[in-house]
């Protein structure tokens, strides 16, 4: 299928312009040449900046009934070519088509929640006369938008992830500069069009392909950027955080999420849940299930179980509709997990299943008796890798799952409420799934994590409350008022 792209061209100032030096964006599958995008310079960030003023004063000024015919035609635009949307999706990422139709649907699915809630952004009023000596006075707040917006987003969701900013951002009435991943520019750069097609003014969305760390620099920096939606790894977001200053910052960064499968779990739900949450997109998926925390008394069960199952997993080309899993991003990434895996093994890890790599290819990976001073234990793996180990009861469970430094979500297995709900008290994550794994969510949830998972929520509502500001109104009443 063919795609009329944007080619070199970024959405700068309410104009698609282009740039004698590009990026080349090519297929993580067989590195073939997909298209190129415009490098930015910082002069063109800068630039950026200046028209989002002008953007943020327009997006301010369009009326709720807009905002929401706008959202909701670019989301029809989206339905309309669902097709084009998940091709590139799967041809500049990494994902199966199969997985790619999924996160178009749920990136229509995000713009409509976007529309519903901008007509959702609502203030309270305020009886001022609670203290002696202010009487006669009534007031209000409301919320109103902060002004631009910079989003920077990663890889691995090239739309959906890039919706969750640009949705509530113009449900709320803000101007936003999306920089999205420098791998996968193209399904933005698509999204972009959408939302022209939909009549949205110009400068209100810009945006700018480049290189992360030096235009990602001028939007982080600039004084007039007045919040930075990040969405990426925790080492970029601790340099952001770093060089922001005084700016609203929302911070989605990464995890190592662990699951909890109790003896009296359906153990069929557990292992499948389990399997999908694993290996979807590869593993490159924030909510990925890294480590599986498995009663002894069904050890024996679950690990052959889980091991068949990643077994059957078909790993192949991502266009083709029988695939369950593509490559990695690219052989790069690639070669780190399985340097991750090979140092585990070193220090006594027992592989039970994969550990093969071909270029950008990792295979399905089982490992247990992981010795916890391994990277593959501690940190972010971001790769098709999942560790077993097995657990004498769900204290011992909830202890090792906390004992890392991230805290996005996890999932437990268990029909006994009581366990339950000590796993929802005591597991510091921000957000707990029972009888599912990890990695669930929809797009409606508030969505974000504790410790070096990240810092605010999405999750559309949540993030239009990040993206507003409440404004205190009180009015003093003269004597014929009253
Ligand atoms: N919590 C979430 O919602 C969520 C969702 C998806 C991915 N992630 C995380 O993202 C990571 C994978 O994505 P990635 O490899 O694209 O992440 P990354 O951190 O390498 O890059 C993310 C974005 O930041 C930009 N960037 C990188 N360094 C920068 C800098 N110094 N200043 C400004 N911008 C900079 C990149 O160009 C890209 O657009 C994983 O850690 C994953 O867990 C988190
Ligand atoms: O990679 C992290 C994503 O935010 C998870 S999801 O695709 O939004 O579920």
């Amino acid at each position: 299928m063919t795609v009329q792209m944007k080619g070199q061209k970024m959405l700068l100032g309410g104009q698609w312009v282009g740039r004698d030096e590009v990026i080349e964006v090519r297929d993580p599958q067989d590195n073939s040449l997909i298209d190129t995008v415009p490098v930015a310079s910082k002069d063109d960030a800068i630039l950026c900046i200046e028209e989002a003023k002008e953007g943020a004063k327009i997006a301010a000024s369009i009326p709720v009934h807009e905002r929401i015919r706008i959202i909701q035609s670019a989301a029809n635009y989206i339905e309309e070519n669902k097709d084009k949307f998940a091709y590139m999706i799967a041809r500049e990422g990494s994902k199966t088509i199969r997985e790619a139709e999924k996160e178009t649907a749920r990136c229509i699915q995000t713009l409509r929640i976007s529309a519903e809630e901008a007509r959702r952004i609502q203030g309270e009023t305020i009886p001022f006369d609670q203290m002696p000596g202010s009487e006669n006075r009534v007031g209000y707040y409301y919320r109103f938008p902060i002004g631009i917006i910079a989003a920077i987003t990663p890889f691995n969701d090239p739309l959906n992830l890039v919706a969750h900013k640009v949705g509530p951002a113009i449900a709320s009435g803000n101007a936003i500069i999306v920089k999205p991943a420098s791998v996968t520019p193209l399904s933005a750069l698509m999204l972009a069009e959408a939302f022209e097609q939909a009549g949205l003014p110009p400068k209100v969305l810009s945006v700018i392909t480049g290189h992360g760390s030096e235009i990602g620099d001028i939007l982080v920096t600039h004084p007039d950027i007045r919040m930075i939606s990040f969405t990426g790894g925790v080492e970029a977001g601790e340099k952001i955080i770093r060089k922001a200053g005084l700016k609203k910052i929302s911070m989605e960064l990464g995890s190592n999420s662990p699951v909890i499968v109790l003896d009296d779990a359906n153990l069929e739900d557990a292992v499948e849940s389990s399997i999908s949450g694993a290996f979807w997109a590869a593993g490159q998926n924030c909510l990925g299930v890294q480590r599986i925390y498995v009663q002894e008394n069904i050890w024996d069960d679950f690990r052959d179980s889980f091991v068949t199952r990643t077994q059957e997993y078909r790993v192949g080309d991502k266009q083709m509709r029988e695939t369950d899993m593509g490559p990695l991003i690219n052989e790069k990434e690639a070669i780190r997990v399985e340097k991750m895996v090979n140092e585990a093994i070193e220090k006594g890890a027992v592989l039970l299943t994969g550990g093969k790599r071909n270029g950008a290819f990792y295979s399905p990976t089982v490992l247990t008796n992981v010795p916890d001073e391994c990277k593959l234990a501690k940190e972010e793996i971001f790769g098709p890798v999942v560790l077993l180990y097995p657990i004498s009861d769900l204290d011992e469970a909830i202890q090792k799952a906390n004992s890392v430094e991230y805290g996005l979500q996890a999932g437990i297995f268990t029909k006994d409420i009581d366990k339950a709900q000590k796993a929802i008290a005591q597991l510091d994550v921000g957000g707990i799934m029972i009888n599912d794994s990890s990695d669930y969510r929809i797009d409606a949830m508030p969505f974000g994590g504790v410790k070096k998972s990240g810092l605010g929520r999405e999750g559309i509502k949540f993030a239009i409350q990040e993206m507003t500001e409440p404004k205190v109104v009180c009015f003093k009443l003269t004597n014929q008022q009253l």
